[in-house]
């Protein structure tokens, strides 16, 4: 079984080669799935993510949740792995973090029992909910207590059948995972 990094290192090669149409095309259809879920329409307030640009682009997510009167927050990073949801609205500035992520300066924190939907970032995605995130831990440190409903969105080159990659008792499955089929071609 290949190590965590070389399943990140993969993943990583692949999304950079992805071109943007295929990708646009591809993110379409997964947000089109994603807001006629029933968590998502009832949900309402989500917590997302300011993607990176390797990242399915969350901005037409978080334009749709907003549009559609919902409490969007997005992560600040803490010292020690940890995180703190802030809600998207005036006051609220940005400043990139060293990982590349626009981070959240100011605005109102909200507590994980206050979210109903947490859409989950990742590199790899598996059919049965595991998922491999970039390696710092955060959000395994976080959904471990947080009690609402959780969904991924991967990109047919970030799913996989079976988990390929070395599981740890911290690491957290997905509620649902929204997944392109592999043999998509845009
Ligand atoms: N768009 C997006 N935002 C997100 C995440 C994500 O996956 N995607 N995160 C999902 O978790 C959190 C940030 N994840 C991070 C993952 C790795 C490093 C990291 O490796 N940073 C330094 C090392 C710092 C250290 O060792 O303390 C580095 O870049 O070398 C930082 C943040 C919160 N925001
Ligand atoms: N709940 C937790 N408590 C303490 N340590 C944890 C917890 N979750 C993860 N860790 C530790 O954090 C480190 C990174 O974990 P892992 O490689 O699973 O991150 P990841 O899921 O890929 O990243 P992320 O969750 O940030 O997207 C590992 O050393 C892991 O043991």
């Amino acid at each position: 079984m290949p190590t965590k990094a070389a399943v990140r290192k993969t993943v990583i090669q692949r999304l950079t080669a992805l071109s943007p149409a295929d990708k646009v095309n591809q993110t379409q259809q997964l947000i089109s799935a994603l807001v006629s879920h029933p968590w998502w329409q009832a949900a309402t307030t989500i917590g997302m993510t300011m993607s990176t640009s390797i990242e399915l682009d969350t901005r037409p997510l978080i334009a749709q949740a907003l549009a559609a009167g919902k409490t969007v927050t997005v992560p600040r990073t803490l010292p020690k792995r940890q995180m703190a949801f802030v809600a998207l609205g005036p006051g609220v500035t940005f400043e990139p973090s060293t990982f590349g992520v626009d981070e959240p300066i100011g605005g109102q924190e909200i507590t994980a029992e206050d979210h109903d939907l947490i859409i989950v970032p990742g590199l790899g995605f598996a059919d049965d909910g595991n998922r491999l995130g970039f390696g710092a831990g955060y959000y395994d440190r976080y959904l471990a207590h947080y009690a609402g409903h959780t969904i991924s969105l991967a990109l047919a080159v970030q799913r996989f059948h079976q988990v390929v990659w070395p599981l740890t008792p911290f690491d957290i499955k997905i509620e649902e995972i929204i997944s392109m089929q592999e043999d998509h071609h845009g």
